[in-house]
């Protein structure tokens, strides 16, 4: 007890000519060694901190890191240049650049594309807005068929402007969109994001391309919004979207005019109608009703102000594909070199549907019978979500201009999506893997 000061400055420290010294040498190994470790720590935490993986919560964020994929290299470069190569024997051949290539529709094109011997390259950001294991397997399927899909986001300038560098791209099928009428009350800057923002950023490049390329791009039946005109014309009143997606897709009608306006781009805008079909999307009722039905789920099914009727003009993946293709073969030249308009340039927008609307409850009956399953229903009043009652479309526009003519109906076209369904989800064991 006696050894220890009552009061800390009475301590004696033992008396040694180096005791001042030896104390200073201390604390200064105290200090590097305290350096030191802080310095492993932060090298450590670095080390096994996960890289920035795409968040499944917030698509924005998602698309965000996206944007840092690595592209670039010589083996990258040798890839674009195969895909975008068209075959020998193709006259006229087209180059393609097809923004959403992973996707649904672009996944088709891209591949009848391919088939009939046109160059064609796929750029995708593979966001995660629907089951991203889905578009890796379009992705395969193309990659099989010769199509490579640049890893990329069409807000990424400088990536664009290395496609235009490294491929003399003669069109642009641009199908990279945020898609989904209700997914925009969740998330409405993922479709300033890519609809709006990301069309300009293409739109900008495609300007300044030597030579510009024509482009044709995805709109959608939603322009047409609280239209009561029936069916649905071109000319008809386009400026009351229900849902911001339609505003959206709207804007970029607007956006096409202005740069065909002012840069002499060649542009065509397609205002699809409920496109379904095998390697459809997840989001779309028919295919989350197909999923529902096998696992028993009860699906609700909307109907409209005095228990009307809601009805979509259901429209087949192959009729679709026919008529981009038909857009992509009457595309004329853009006018513009250098940034500057030559000359006026074509501007077209044609709707590609099928002509006969078909009521939801109907979509269900035919599942049912194709799935051979009784599925559990409820009847509810359509959601505020900005959703129409129903589409229809005139299609006599893109049936003189682009040949198009639509040959399946509903039954037939949801009993190749069935047949697809059921094989794709089959796990090895025949049971279905969801
Ligand atoms: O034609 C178009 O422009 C649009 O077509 C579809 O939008 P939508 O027609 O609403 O397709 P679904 O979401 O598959 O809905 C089909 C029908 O099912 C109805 N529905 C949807 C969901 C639900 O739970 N219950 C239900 O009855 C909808 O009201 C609609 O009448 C696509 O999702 C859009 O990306 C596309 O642009």
């Amino acid at each position: 007890m006696d050894s220890i000061p009552s009061t800390p400055g009475k301590f004696k420290m033992e008396k040694s000519p180096y005791s001042p010294f030896r104390h200073r040498f201390h604390s200064s190994v105290a200090k590097l060694l305290f350096i030191s470790l802080l310095f492993l720590a932060v090298f450590l935490l670095f080390l096994i901190k996960p890289p920035p993986s795409p968040s499944l919560s917030n698509p924005t964020e998602a698309r965000r890191n996206l944007h840092s994929t690595t592209w670039g290299g010589q083996a990258w470069e040798k890839r674009v240049r195969s895909s975008s190569r068209p075959k020998p024997h193709r006259s006229k051949p087209l180059i393609v650049l097809v923004t959403g290539a992973a996707g649904f529709v672009g996944s088709h094109v891209s591949a009848a594309l391919k088939r009939r011997g046109d160059g064609v390259l796929g750029l995708d950001n593979f966001n995660h807005y629907y089951d991203v294991s889905l578009k890796r397997a379009r992705q395969s399927l193309l990659n099989s068929q010769g199509v490579f899909i640049v890893e990329g986001d069409i807000n990424d300038s400088s990536l664009l402007r290395k496609l235009f560098d490294v491929a003399a791209f003669t069109h642009i099928l641009h199908l990279a969109a945020q898609a989904g009428v209700r997914y925009a009350m969740e998330n409405p800057s993922s479709y300033i994001d890519s609809n709006v923002a990301g069309f300009v950023s293409l739109l900008e490049v495609c300007k300044s391309a030597n030579p510009q390329p024509a482009i044709v791009w995805a709109s959608s039946s939603s322009v047409y919004g609280l239209n009561t005109e029936v069916p649905f014309s071109e000319s008809d009143r386009t400026d009351r979207p229900a849902s911001l997606y339609a505003a959206t897709k709207k804007a970029g009608e607007e956006i096409a005019h202005t740069y065909n306006h002012i840069y002499g781009l060649s542009i065509t805008g397609l205002r699809f109608f409920t496109v379904y079909g095998p390697w459809g999307r997840p989001d779309m009722a028919y295919f989350f009703f197909t999923k529902d039905i096998l696992q028993g789920k009860t699906i609700p099914i909307f109907e409209g102000p005095n228990h009307g009727t809601v009805a979509r003009d259901f429209t087949y993946i192959d009729d679709i594909v026919k008529g981009c293709l038909g857009s992509l073969d009457t595309a004329e030249k853009s006018t513009g070199t250098g940034g500057k308009k030559r000359g006026p340039a074509q501007l077209r927008i044609f709707n590609l549907g099928n002509t006969s609307p078909v009521p939801v409850k109907d979509l269900v009956s035919i599942l049912e019978r194709l799935l051979k399953v009784k599925a559990k229903k409820t009847i509810i009043k359509m959601p505020r979500n900005g959703d129409v009652p129903f589409t229809h479309a005139n299609i006599s526009l893109a049936q003189r201009e682009l040949g198009y003519k639509p040959t399946t109906d509903l039954q037939t076209g949801l009993k190749k999506f069935v047949k697809w369904y059921l094989g794709y989800y089959k796990d090895v064991e025949g049971k279905l893997a969801f």
